[in-house]
């Protein structure tokens, strides 16, 4: 059978390890994705969680600390005492730490320790520092609990340039083999995100007009509220450019531009967004000082609450880390050459939204002369949260006898509304997906190196540059300079339109 659309099953039993099991994203992202799964009564009939830290906990003590996380990360409406004690009952916590040779005998014990271990699909997450990601791979191979069937989770970053990348890809590929390699982006899972391919692909009417004829420009926006939080160590050696432009931006972006795959299988897709980040205008010095900008916060307002600085969030003011990044690329291909797509993100800005914009051209011929009222390019919003759904801002008359009188309107559709069901988190989908073995929605090693392929260049440049990033107090929409890329082209951004 065709690899690409062999079904994905659910194994009857499995192992799931997450590596930093005491850590943020298992407390707040993994462990309530997982509970969530197992009140849909989804995962295998015969499954244990296994916490790996080097904190002194047993069991009970990990399953605590769990219980108080869903507390604080679960809708108290999701929280039933049965579901989570029998939830609680499949944790095991192993305190080990991953860089002591002499500890994963105890690891190797406890995998061995079920019925018919040889027949539980073994799941490794590793939810640790990257730089842990080649040696803990390497113990698993030497502990022996690497068969065909298990499968290794990498958390982004996957290294900080290319070289690094290749050498965390190198290390983990001695071990796994790339189908048994899932590395996540979880702004793949998230459904506004997955539906952008059934509303580009499933039906016809978008994509005769999704093409440099009609098409003006595209926009994509992830705007944060929050800081870097008790991350600072970590981001301030990241930036946003690494943190999320190489991953999330870069990933949207390849689905609004690849072409369509002839069906959705685990590499067709993956085929396809491949070849746009190949077709990435490359950036030579001059398009990174014309295309590029970079912000970082100063102390403002949030959502009506005074923040500080990212010198003060870090602790030290010598920091050149950038915290907000804007810039201005291009598909080179048939499809889009000449449209212009521009990407921002950043931390502690006006609002929470991020949402992906499709401008469409202005009709080539104006037929109602003299008619009252404005219009506006149609406009398409991907609107990827906080609320998930879509947006059509076309021109409508005005009701009235009295001529044409335009204005703009919108067709609005809200998943929660449409769909009246609570929309799952991007990790519950993507958890499912690892478990039954489906890599479709993860990047594939190709994917990540022409990533970094890509953004290298803008790092070096910007390293190479005495400039620092441009201040733009918290609780606005970045520095000034941003606005100006898009002005210096005739347009402007558009405001978000949640
Ligand atoms: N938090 C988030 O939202 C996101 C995180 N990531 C990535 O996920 C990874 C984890 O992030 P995060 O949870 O925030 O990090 P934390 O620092 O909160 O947690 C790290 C975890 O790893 C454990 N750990 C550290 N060193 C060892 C070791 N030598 N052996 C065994 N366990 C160890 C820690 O426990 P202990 O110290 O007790 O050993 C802890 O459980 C990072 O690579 C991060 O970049 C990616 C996207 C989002
Ligand atoms: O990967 C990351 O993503 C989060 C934003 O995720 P979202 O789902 O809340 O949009 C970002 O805050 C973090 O810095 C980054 O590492």
């Amino acid at each position: 059978m065709d690899q690409n659309i062999t079904p994905h099953v659910l194994p009857t039993a499995c192992d799931f390890t997450v590596f930093g099991g005491t850590g943020d994203l298992a407390l707040r992202k993994l462990l309530p994705a997982l509970y969530h799964r197992d009140l849909e009564g989804q995962l295998p009939a015969d499954y244990r969680i296994l916490g790996v830290s080097r904190s002194d906990l047993d069991d009970a003590g990990w399953r605590a600390e769990v219980r108080t996380a869903l507390g604080v990360h679960v809708d108290a409406a999701d929280l039933y005492d049965g579901a989570v004690d029998r939830f609680l009952a499949r944790l095991f916590h192993l305190n080990l730490d991953a860089e002591a040779p002499e500890d994963w005998d105890r690891f190797h014990a406890l995998l061995k320790d079920r019925p018919h271990p040889e027949e539980a699909v073994r799941v490794f997450y590793l939810a640790v520092a990257p730089k842990l990601f080649g040696s803990i791979c390497q113990r698993l191979d030497e502990i022996g609990v690497v068969d065909e069937h298990a499968r290794v989770v990498l958390e982004k970053p996957i290294g900080h340039d290319l070289a690094s990348a290749r050498e965390v890809n190198d290390a983990v590929g001695r071990v796994f083999a790339e189908p048994q390699i899932f590395r996540i982006d979880h702004y793949l899972g998230k459904e506004s995100v997955q539906n952008l391919l059934v509303t580009r692909f499933a039906n016809t009417f978008l994509e005769p007009l999704w093409n440099s004829r009609w098409v003006d420009h595209v926009e994509i926006t992830v705007s944060e509220t929050v800081g870097v939080g008790g991350r600072g160590e970590y981001y301030d050696n990241a930036g946003a450019l690494r943190d999320m432009v190489q991953n999330h931006l870069l990933q949207l972006l390849c689905l609004v531009a690849m072409e369509p795959p002839t069906y959705v299988g685990r590499e067709t897709v993956r085929d396809e967004k491949v070849k746009v980040l190949q077709a990435l205008r490359p950036m030579a010095a001059e398009d990174v000082d014309r295309d590029t900008v970079r912000g970082r916060y100063d102390a403002g307002l949030v959502d009506g609450v005074a923040v500080p600085s990212y010198a003060d969030d870090l602790g030290h003011g010598g920091s050149r880390t950038e915290t907000f990044v804007a810039l201005k690329t291009e598909v080179q291909n048939w499809r889009w050459a000449g449209v212009p797509f521009y990407l921002r993100t950043g931390k502690r800005m006006d609002r929470r939204a991020s949402e992906i914009v499709v401008v469409f051209k202005e009709p080539p011929h104006s037929m109602f002369p003299g008619a009252e009222g404005t219009t506006a390019p149609n406009r398409l919003h991907i609107l990827v949260q906080p609320d998930e759904g879509m947006r059509l801002h076309l021109t409508a008359k005005e009701p009235g006898p009295g001529g044409y009188r335009l204005r703009p309107v919108s067709l609005d559709l809200s998943y929660a509304t449409a769909f009246d069901a609570r929309l799952p988190d991007a990790y519950e989908r993507l958890l499912m997906d690892v478990i039954k073995g489906n890599p479709t929605l993860f990047m594939r090693r190709d994917e990540v190196e022409a990533a970094w392929t890509w953004t290298e260049p803008i790092l070096r440049r910007w390293a190479a540059t005495p400039e620092r990033p441009k201040r733009y107090p918290a609780g606005t929409a970045g520095p000034t300079s941003a606005a100006m890329l898009l002005e210096r082209d005739g347009r402007t951004w558009t405001e978000p339109d949640q």
